[in-house]
């Protein structure tokens, strides 16, 4: 489902003339099959949110090819991307992105707004999510109205709302205290067994890396094998 072929990615430094090329992804090959759940773990600036980034089109590698849904989608252009992400994939950020002066509800039908579908389909599609997630209650609250759990929860309807069969998280459970974080994480894994979604999880949390069919590490800009960390952990434990 996602291939990522030798993938680099450094960042341009300094000013204009006097740049440096700071190296953060060195060589990245990872294969997340449909219907997987990959979790991603690494050290503060390793890289995760770098190779997050690439997989959802915010970035464009260095160098390496990106392979979705049988697309080759390395160089995509902003548009290609933004149609591509519509049709392929939700994304769930850290600190849930929701708009401000829009309802749980709004938030959650604004994709299907945008796709231009009919209002009685969005509404009827949007309160059944609302009513999956547990949130059906809340539909009137805006964002400021409603703790963490929630928010993210609205957060996901909308990643969810267009029926993706990928959804990519960065760090999704980094605000929410632990009873919330378990409950979420129920959620992710009833996703991905009733809808069969394929989960890539970037994360510094050994909770939500554990729900991972496979974990894989980023050191040094490389993604360790698991059997690389297998053996670092006999060594190191
Ligand atoms: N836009 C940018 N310009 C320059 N350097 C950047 C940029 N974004 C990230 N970096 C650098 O790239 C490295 C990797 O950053 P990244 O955000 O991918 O790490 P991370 O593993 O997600 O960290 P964290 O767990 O703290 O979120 C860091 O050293 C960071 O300073």
């Amino acid at each position: 489902m996602i291939h990522l072929q030798q993938i680099e990615h450094a960042f341009k430094l300094g000013r204009k003339g006097n740049e440096r090329l700071v190296p953060v992804l060195k060589g990245i090959d990872l294969t997340v099959n449909k219907g997987e759940i990959v979790t991603l773990i690494g050290r503060s600036g390793s890289g995760k949110s770098t190779l997050l980034h690439i997989v959802g089109g915010f970035l464009r590698p260095t160098s390496g090819k990106v392979r979705i849904a049988d697309q080759d989608v390395t160089s995509y252009s902003e548009t290609q991307w933004a149609d591509f992400r519509r049709n392929h994939m939700g994304v769930v950020f850290q600190n849930f992105q929701l708009i401000p002066s829009m309802t749980a509800y709004e938030n959650t039908e604004l994709p299907l707004v945008l796709q231009g579908i009919a209002p009685n389909e969005r509404r009827r599609q949007t309160l059944t999510l609302l009513e999956q997630l547990g949130i059906a209650s809340y539909a009137d609250h805006y964002p400021s109205e409603l703790s963490g759990g929630q928010q993210q929860r609205v957060g996901i309807a909308r990643s969810l709302i267009l029926n993706p069969p990928i959804l990519l998280a960065d760090e999704p459970t980094g605000s929410l205290d632990s009873e919330n974080e378990a409950q979420f994480l129920q959620l992710l894994q009833s996703l991905n067994r009733e809808r069969n979604i394929t989960l890539l999880i970037i994360t510094h949390d050994d909770k939500v890396a554990s729900i991972g069919n496979r974990t894989m590490r980023i050191e040094d800009g490389l993604l360790l094998q698991p059997a690389e960390q297998s053996k670092l952990e006999v060594l190191q434990p």
